[in-house]
């Protein structure tokens, strides 16, 4: 005996058998004709119909939060003064990561000039988000807004092309930090991967499409050994997750320049240091810790060897940003059709002068006037690499790269900065 499922659906799709269907139809009227059975079925479509209309009310209810989220025609306003050219030939720039280090910087840089400049940030907590308010606070005194949401937020991104015509995207927002890829893996899919695809599905069907600069990493030359790092350089050999999803960022990048015609500037930042930093990172951890007179943590390599780092001082930093800007040539489609081929670079944004990560320790003691309490250790297989160095002759040639400040006089202006921000000695700087 076929069972009931091999009578009604055939075990191959498509090949449903014509008497077995005329038998269903059969036991199908004779159900449908007690007066019973039809009762129950008028209940069920009306049970239906109801939640429907329910969901449907949901879906509405839905869309009126995002529209008060949204803040509305005043901040519509606020965006369109926010992004307003103040300089002929000036720009308008979506800075993503805009309340972060390397984005509050620039982003006052572009302001300055006379560009028009829009934040957008989520304002995370992977590090103290009162420092990320802070840099939000004098973005603001500058005239610039910064407006909260997620990269993956694509109504918000689609909403913020409806009311400026960016003409270039500064693309800064992401998962940084080496190491903690190890603890918190999604947290770099969700921001360098998914994130930066939402945004590029925004960006190519803007009519007109924007300029695309955005912050790849020194890390994606991972087990490169050939020094100086140039960027013909392998850059498949990635040591940690971070790295690889930067990696990919730059692949990822590199479709949609050739699928859509947007013009794609990568920008491989070599550790990049200064005032307003990140507090995750070495320097600024140390600098923290000696004052409080708490003990460092210093990695080294193989065979005793110390760590090194292309250290690069945040304003250079800010140059390479502004010049790959100025130099980064047109998008070549418009919604979403590629008109002809667009750039596509990438840069390396270092300072050509690597420095051992004890040798950095020495300048800070001597600019705190404070004694490290140095804890050696081996370098645990966590993604790091040993060390770092630029060769920027691309983006020297391109922009006229040069960067200017050294280890002690960056340090010297961090330090300063520090200071100021936190007061000596405060214990509940995390
Ligand atoms: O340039 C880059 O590509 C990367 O630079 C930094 O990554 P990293 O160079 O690892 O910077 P830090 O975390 O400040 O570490 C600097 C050096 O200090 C060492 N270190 C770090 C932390 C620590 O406790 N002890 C220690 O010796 C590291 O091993 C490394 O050699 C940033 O954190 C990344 O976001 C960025 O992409």
């Amino acid at each position: 005996m076929p069972s009931l499922e091999d009578e009604l659906f055939p075990s191959t799709p498509g090949k449903f058998k014509i008497e077995r269907a005329h038998n269903f139809n059969r036991q199908f009227q004779r159900c449908f004709a007690s007066t019973s059975t039809m009762f129950l079925w008028a209940l069920f479509l009306i049970a239906l119909t109801a939640s429907y209309l329910s969901f449907q009310s949901f879906v509405d209810s839905g869309n009126r939060y995002f529209t008060a989220s949204w803040g509305g025609i005043q901040l519509e306003k606020q965006i369109r003064n926010s992004a307003q050219i103040q300089r002929p030939g000036g720009m308008s720039v979506l800075v993503t990561g805009a309340a972060g280090f390397v984005g509050s910087h620039v982003s006052l840089a572009l302001k300055k000039r006379g560009d028009g400049v829009v934040g957008l940030d989520n304002f995370n907590n992977y590090y103290d988000p009162s420092l990320k308010k802070a840099r939000e606070s004098l973005l603001n005194s500058q005239g610039i807004l910064v407006v909260e949401g997620d990269l993956n937020d694509a109504g918000l991104l689609a909403k913020l092309f409806d009311v400026v015509a960016f003409t270039h995207v500064l693309h800064l927002a992401a998962q940084a930090g080496v190491r903690y890829a190890m603890e918190n893996p999604n947290s770099y899919v969700h921001s360098n991967i998914a994130g930066l695809v939402t945004l590029l599905e925004i960006c190519k069907s803007a009519d007109p499409q924007p300029a695309i600069v955005w912050a790849s990493s020194s890390s994606v030359y991972g087990l490169n050994e050939n020094v100086p790092f140039s960027e013909s350089d392998r850059t498949d050999r990635p040591a940690s997750l971070y790295a690889a999803t930067k990696k990919a960022g730059e692949e990822i990048t590199h479709t949609y320049n050739h699928i859509y015609g947007l013009s794609i500037t990568g920008l491989r930042f070599f550790t990049v240091y200064g005032p307003w930093g990140r507090p995750d990172m070495a320097y600024f951890s140390f600098t923290r810790n000696i004052l409080q007179g708490k003990p460092i943590t210093i990695y080294r390599g193989k065979n005793k060897a110390d760590l090194a780092r292309d250290f690069t001082y945040i304003d250079d930093i800010v140059k390479g940003c502004l010049g790959s800007l100025d130099t980064s040539g047109e998008s070549t489609g418009s919604g979403g059709k590629k008109r002809g081929p667009a750039p596509y670079r990438n840069f390396n944004l270092g300072n050509t002068s690597p420095v051992k990560v004890p040798t950095l320790v020495n300048i800070l003691e001597k600019l705190l006037r404070m004694k490290a309490k140095r804890k050696i250790v081996e370098m645990p297989g966590n993604g790091d690499v040993p060390f770092t160095h630029a060769n920027i002759s691309l983006a020297q040639r391109e922009f006229r790269y040069k960067p200017t400040t050294d280890l002690q006089t960056g340090l010297k202006k961090f330090v300063r900065w520090y200071l100021s921000y936190y007061g000596y000695n405060r214990k509940d700087v995390h």
